[in-house]
């Protein structure tokens, strides 16, 4: 097998400080030491116990959210039954991007996700950057996605018991007069036991949910066809094709997480064939679900119904019954969708870090392994204890748009880095390759960046400042500390 190429430290050149600095911020690693480091941590080896089912499980878990549940009200107004191709073309877009996951997860099967495989192909300060953004599309979405659970939870109490959490204690200080977000704590602590028990474990009882949370959009489907009316289809599109695509990145969020098999390179059983698979099926299955959803829901009700209450799903369900008892069923259905999002997305960030604190860019506390269990354990009380205040004593009002952004710049890398990777690496062994090469992942970089150009400015400077501290965090720390640049430093001549 042939070396790595594109190693700027083994060509060094003395005397221009630019240039050495360039060279060492794009220094990349070589994928054989990143896959021969997988698994490993300080203190001992992460168990390597996922199946495919568990695999794809997670996936699903990450994704299907609190987006099916609220984005539909958001989303039918702007394309009106149209909305259904919305949610067609969204998962189009997000395609693209997870054949570029599916590509590199099964060619580079570690933990790290987008960050290590940008680390591989375009050098380690982009893949400091799309570590830190995945901080954004994992511990801060999960923060918000925890007060959404908070927010179903206190509805299920409130329709079935007629009892709802205080205001004080289930909200942030300064909002209607919060104190504290409780259950928004309490979720990400029981997600903090599960994983703390082990990713088997965690696997097992996310399929469970997942299962739950199927069931629930499937008795929804079934309920809301029953009273399915053709006439509520036309018009089909009222608002035409800018309508359709309006909505349709308004629901890409919805898709976001079908990468989070991607973290688990170093726990799964046979990552390299069965990463690919997860990812895809993943999506398959999302998508299907929602399509369904979105279908049942327009021919219910006309679409200018559909609109605005963050309880769009359930409204059908009325509308469809005329009693109010299936909106019971969607909120305890929600609450247990969202747990998993939670389990699952909380489980990703440890596991981006655990890969991130291997390679020295973050302290090591990160990738020390409670042999007990054989999970990062003081990486996941770190983390939680990190989620679970955001979650209960910040307001996150507008952070979705920060988590998008976040997301879709580090889909964009992973387009970038399977187009670099051919050309660099063409030896590997790919258990998958994208079709269409190179058209799929230029598609799939061209719709990223355009959904990216479609978020508003404070989101832009929200991104803005976030990576400018991103890059100041690297250099007071990374910089030297990085293993490649310790290892540079070791063959340096005296
Ligand atoms: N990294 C993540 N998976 N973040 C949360 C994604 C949210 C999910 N797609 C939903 O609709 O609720």
């Amino acid at each position: 097998m042939p070396s790595d190429t594109a190693h700027p430290d083994r060509s060094r050149q003395k005397g221009d400080p630019v240039r050495s600095i360039w060279r060492r911020i794009f220094r990349t690693k070589p994928v054989g030491e990143i896959i021969a480091e997988g698994g490993h941590g300080e203190g001992g080896e992460l168990k390597r116990s996922m199946s495919l089912t568990q695999l794809t499980m997670f996936s699903v878990g990450a994704t299907l959210g609190t987006g099916i549940f609220v984005i539909l009200g958001e989303a039918a107004p702007l394309a009106g039954p149209a909305v259904v191709v919305s949610f067609l073309l969204a998962a189009v877009t997000a395609l693209f991007s997870a054949l570029s996951y599916a590509e590199l997860a099964g060619t580079i099967p570690v933990s790290g996700s987008s960050y290590s495989y940008a680390y591989a192909t375009l050098g380690e300060v982009v893949a400091w950057v799309c570590g830190w953004c995945l901080l954004l599309e994992y511990a801060v979405s999960v923060s918000a996605v925890a007060v959404g659970w908070g927010q179903y939870l206190n509805e299920f109490f409130g329709q079935s018991t007629g009892w709802r959490i205080p205001a004080a204690l289930s909200g942030p200080p300064g909002i209607d007069g919060g104190v504290v977000n409780l259950p928004a704590i309490a979720v990400v602590l029981l997600a903090t036991v599960l994983l703390l028990r082990g990713a088997s474990e965690s696997a097992t009882a996310n399929a469970v949910m997942v299962v739950v949370k199927i069931g629930v959009l499937l008795f929804f489907c079934v309920i809301a066809f029953t009273a399915f009316d053709s006439d509520n289809l036309t018009p089909f599109a009222p608002l035409g094709m800018a309508g359709l695509s309006a909505a349709g990145a308004k629901v890409f969020f919805s898709y976001i997480g079908f990468d989070a098999a991607s973290t688990a390179g170093e726990e799964a059983k046979n990552p390299r064939r069965d990463l690919p698979l997860a990812i895809l099926l993943s999506l398959g299955i999302v998508t299907l679900v929602y399509v369904l959803v979105a279908l049942a829901s327009v021919g219910v009700l006309p679409w200018q119904r559909l609109s605005g209450s963050e309880a769009s799903l359930a409204k059908v369900l009325e509308d469809a019954t005329g009693s109010a008892w299936p909106s019971v069923v969607l909120s305890l259905g929600a609450v247990v969708a969202i747990a998993s999002v939670v389990l699952t997305v909380l489980y990703g960030q440890t596991r981006i870090l655990f890969a991130m604190s291997r390679d020295g860019l973050i302290p090591k506390v990160f990738q020390r392994v409670s042999p007990r269990r054989r999970v990062p354990a003081a990486n996941t009380i770190i983390v939680s204890a990190f989620v679970a205040i955001l979650a209960g004593l910040v307001p996150l009002g507008r952070l979705a748009d920060a988590t998008s952004i976040g997301t879709l710049f580090a889909f964009a890398v992973v387009n970038v880095g399977v187009i670099v990777l051919r050309s660099t690496r063409p030896d590997l062994p790919r258990n998958f390759r994208t079709p269409l090469f190179p058209l799929t992942p230029i598609l799939g970089v061209l719709f990223c960046l355009y959904l990216m150009v479609n978020l508003d400015r404070q989101t832009w400077a929200v991104f803005a400042v976030w990576t400018l501290v991103g890059l100041a965090a690297y250099f007071a720390y990374g910089f030297r500390r990085s293993r490649l640049a310790q290892a540079a430093g070791a063959c340096r001549p005296h």
